[in-house]
């Protein structure tokens, strides 16, 4: 082979994607753009109407529409090949010329001036060809990495636009293998498995061609092997897909075990169930090992390099016969024999590349699954623009994170701008649920959500959520600095006044300065870690730098020293200043000075109304707090977790 452009895929790290040049961005534009989305949508929604069988028809013509940005780089590759292959056929060919013109001379005297002829030409033959190796390998290299990289940019881009709940029903490690892995497999497809591909397909055709020119009688041992070689090669590749298809899917479990066990860490560790997990894990691996030595095994169990050699042989005593009857001299009888030799390197790596290409077709199917499946796409948001004033509604609303099994039932309620709301219920009741519907994290699945009169699936998604924040439980913070997990989703976050401004509001501005950096420390793998509380206040303050007219507040302090959960507590009565907040707290001083209150059970509001208002009228909500009032209420206290503030 000219080239040796495999590198074992462990071996590799794939770089993130470099979005730059200018060939390469209109690959990726037209990777995501209208047309093609257009079309692969419409591929993907006949698919969903199909079985799998149909699905799978349809990638081949996805991978051709992926490919269609790179026909430039296609089209020097096959030149730069077509030049290295006809070159290199006709190489045994130009030297036995070379042979007739020393040995086989009527005469019987070397004729020394054609030799030299002959050598002059040889030696630019092997430049040319040497060019057009050179030319292929760039162009291939291009486009492989050119198809990885589009194909991770889709894959993220996609996932990016699925709602939550697409994510609640999949696991991120799968997800991740298919922007990873499944994407590295079409860069390992393309080079080098379509090299090996095109060099098989030219190195057949080529020996064919210059074997007719020699004498076209010798043309049968070769054609009967061509003929052979594809149905062992059709029959070889039918064997292979099934297992190639496994493979890729065990990569995808055993990737999304190691993600969840490492996001889970800590539980891992305080559970004692590191054992129980690297059991788990060694059992996947292992799962990942058989599918892969299944796959290789099915791959060395080709029939073509056997097929080869009788070939050969066939050829050998097919030239000796001609040469017997002077119908053929030695040089011919070495050039087809060169050429025969010719078909070895690529007979022997064809099924190995057709491995490679069932396994980038198997990483295909996977990435298109995602980009392609219009599950999840938050495409039901509307127009509406403009500002957030801040008055919310709920008119009947019924949703439930799975079919059937409602959390919230026909809830209603109607808020004016800056109302603080609390909500108060047992655990399980449905608080944090109703929180999530107030930016369209979810839809409801009956009733509408109402934001200043408009259904929340009317307003544009981004109009809504940039003046909508929602502070959640858990919070998230990314491994980046302080500055850039304030500033996230903000245009105006990059304003550093402003964001110490926030800061000071949610009582974080001076643990800031005191970190080594400030601003600029990096959180996380990298940097420094934070307590509960800091968390906390960092996406109160991330919160505030949005401005946001809404404000929902999912507040769990109780896992945090009594003086850290005073900071908190004051950084959200700040926050909550001015604006329309819903605020789920287990603190009793912050739920009794908000201006209205909703009383869930099992998923229903069964009152609303002030914290006067409810003691007097609402039996449930007197039991949640007659542990910490004067006069105990009847029925003793609930399970809402409610508590007396501590300062
Ligand atoms: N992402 C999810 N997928 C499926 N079910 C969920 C999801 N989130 C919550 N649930 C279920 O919905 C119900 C209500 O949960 P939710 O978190 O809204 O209650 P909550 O009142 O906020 O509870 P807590 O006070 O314990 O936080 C629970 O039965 C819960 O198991």
């Amino acid at each position: 082979m000219r080239r040796c452009l495999f590198r074992p895929p462990d071996l590799r790290t794939p770089g993130p994607p470099d979005l730059s040049g200018p060939g390469d961005a209109a690959a990726l534009d037209h990777g995501q753009g209208a047309p093609m989305t257009a079309e692969t949508m419409a591929g993907a929604t006949a698919a969903d109407d199909t079985d799998d069988d149909a699905d799978r028809r349809s990638v081949p013509r996805w991978l051709l529409a992926q490919m269609r940005p790179f026909r430039p780089y296609i089209a020097l590759f096959l030149l730069g090949s077509l030049a290295w292959q006809s070159l290199t056929a006709a190489i045994p060919l130009v030297t036995g010329l070379a042979f007739d013109a020393v040995l086989d001379q009527d005469d019987g005297s070397p004729d020394f001036g054609t030799f030299h002829a002959i050598a002059a030409g040889l030696f630019a033959l092997v430049v040319v060809r040497a060019l057009g190796g050179i030319m292929s390998t760039y162009s291939l290299e291009s486009f492989a990495s050119g198809l990885e990289r589009n194909a991770r940019a889709q894959v993220f881009a996609s996932l990016l636009r699925k709602s939550q709940g697409y994510f609640n029903r999949r696991r991120v490690g799968d997800l991740s293998a298919r922007a990873t892995g499944d994407a590295e497999s079409l860069n390992l497809m393309v080079s080098p498995g379509f090299d090996l591909a095109v060099d098989l397909a030219l190195n057949i055709l080529m020996p064919i061609v210059f074997i007719a020119l020699v004498d076209p009688r010798l043309l049968v041992s070769p054609v009967v092997f061509v003929l052979l070689f594809a149905v062992a090669l059709a029959e070889h590749g039918r064997r292979l897909e099934p297992v190639s298809d496994t493979a890729r899917e065990r990569f995808g479990d055993m990737t999304a075990q190691a993600s969840e066990s490492i996001a889970g860490i800590e539980v891992v560790g305080s559970t004692g169930g590191a054992d129980q997990e690297r059991a788990r894990f060694t059992d996947l691996a292992r799962a990942y090992r058989d599918a892969s030595v299944r796959q290789i095994r099915t791959q060395a169990l080709a029939l073509s390099p056997l097929l080869l050699t009788l070939a050969t042989v066939g050829a050998l005593v097919h030239s000796v016969i001609l040469l017997r009857d002077d119908s053929l001299s030695i040089g011919e009888l070495v050039a087809v024999l060169g050429l025969m030799g010719t078909l070895r390197a690529p007979t022997q790596l064809a099924s190995f590349s057709l491995g490679l290409i069932y396994l980038g077709m198997a990483g295909a199917q996977r990435i298109k699954e995602v980009v392609d499946d219009p599950e999840g796409e938050d495409e039901r948001g509307g127009r509406h623009t403009g500002p957030v004033v801040g008055e919310v509604a709920m008119e009947n609303v019924t949703f439930g994170y799975e079919p059937g099994k409602p959390v919230l039932r026909d809830v209603s309620f109607r808020v004016a701008p800056g109302t603080t709301v609390a909500i108060v219920g047992a655990t399980g009741s449905g608080k944090s649920t109703l929180l999530h519907l107030l930016n369209r994290t979810y839809i409801p699945d009956e009733g509408r959500v109402l934001v200043d009169g408009v259904p929340t699936t009317d307003w544009d998604i981004g109009a809504l959520r940039s003046r909508t924040s929602v502070i959640e439980q858990d919070v998230m913070l990314f491994s980046r600095s302080i500055a850039e997990n304030l500033s996230l989703g903000s245009d105006n976050g990059t304003d550093r006044s402003r964001m110490e401004d926030a800061a000071r509001i949610a009582q974080a501005h001076d643990f800031i300065t005191a970190a080594e950096n400030g601003y600029d420390t990096v959180i996380g793998e990298r940097g420094v870690t934070l307590s509960g509380g800091q968390r906390q206040r960092l996406a109160i303050a991330r919160a505030l730098i949005a401005d946001p007219r809404i404000l929902a507040v999912d507040d769990a302090t109780s896992a945090v020293d009594s003086a850290t959960e005073y900071e908190v507590q004051r950084a959200m009565r700040q926050a909550s200043d001015g604006r329309t907040t819903f605020l789920v707290t287990p603190r009793l001083s912050r739920i009794r000075a908000a201006d209205h209150i909703l009383v869930l059970d099992a998923g229903r509001i069964v009152d609303q109304g002030s914290h006067e208002q409810l003691l007097r009228d609402c039996s449930l909500y007197r039991r949640i707090f007659a542990p910490y009032l004067s006069t105990p209420a009847p029925g003793g206290p609930d399970s809402a977790g409610a508590k007396e503030e501590s300062h």
